[in-house]
């Protein structure tokens, strides 16, 4: 592979996202078409919970290996974003999932127990805590640019919820409008870092293959769900219909 310009490069990890990112996986046209049945949301969501619990994981484990204060003090909001502020304010990312899974009517505890995950999607999350912790830090910040393809997929999954789903509203879905500010923001500074920082043809390909890794572990999650939820196979302890609900008050 020759040298890539840094505006080449920026190009090579879009074309990446353009091939791989989780927005072309099958289940994710269904949630946003409103072919989901509301056990199909209940499913993804609760599943999906396993991510998000483990961002500030991966993101302390990035925060670990940065010896350079300018970048942990950028780094350190991604945490703040997903575990909350103190004070009067405390609600995250994580307790916003949490208020999309209320709303499905899926009981608290039992989502954050985990119980009911599937496997392979317990073990994709893991890998990607892994893969930040065993990698370099350019690796490690590479694999974060899939958020680079986020707010599209985030725009037509809200809008796509709201005509199509009468058992979600704008309240319920408010996990994904913080979102739409966090994620470029996010992508942009990270770019910058790739673009800077991987100069040479072996640190380059390791930036693409990162990000290759996390469209990947994205979408192995969605053949999880896919396989067990649309097309019927069991997974003995999973979450079933019906399992783990709310108390109605
Ligand atoms: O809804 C989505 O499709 C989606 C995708 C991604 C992503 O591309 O990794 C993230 C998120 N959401 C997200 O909410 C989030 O906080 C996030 C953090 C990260 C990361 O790798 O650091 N990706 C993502």
């Amino acid at each position: 592979m020759n040298i890539l310009s840094p505006d080449e490069l920026a190009a090579a990890l879009r074309r990446i996202g353009a091939e791989r990112y989780h927005n072309l996986h099958p289940f994710h046209k269904r949630l946003h078409s409103g072919q989901c049945s509301i056990d199909e949301v209940r499913a993804w969501a609760l599943n999906r919970y396993c991510y998000q619990r483990i961002i500030p994981f991966k993101d302390a484990a990035v925060l670990a290996r940065m010896d350079d204060v300018e970048l942990r003090r950028v780094w350190r909001q991604r945490i703040v974003d997903h575990d909350g502020e103190i004070g009067d304010a405390p609600e995250g990312g994580l307790r916003r999932w949490l208020a999309l899974t209320d709303g499905l009517g899926l009981d608290r505890a039992y989502v954050m127990s985990l119980e009911g995950a599937l496997p392979a999607v317990r073990f994709a999350c893991d890998a990607y805590v892994n893969f930040v912790s065993q990698k370099t830090l350019l690796e490690a910040i590479a694999s974060s640019l899939t958020e680079l393809f986020s707010p599209q997929i985030i725009s037509e999954r809200v809008s796509g919820m709201l005509q199509h789903y009468d058992f979600v509203d704008e309240s319920v879905l408010r996990y994904f409008g913080h979102r739409l500010d966090q994620a470029p923001r996010d992508a942009e500074f990270a770019l910058d870092y790739v673009t800077t920082h991987a100069r040479t043809p072996e640190t380059q390909r390791a930036a693409l293959q990162a990000l290759e890794f996390k469209c990947g572990m994205l979408w192995c999650q969605l053949d999880a769900i896919e396989h067990v939820y649309v097309n019927g196979n069991p997974f003995p302890g999973a979450w079933r219909p019906g399992l783990g609900m709310a108390a109605r008050s």
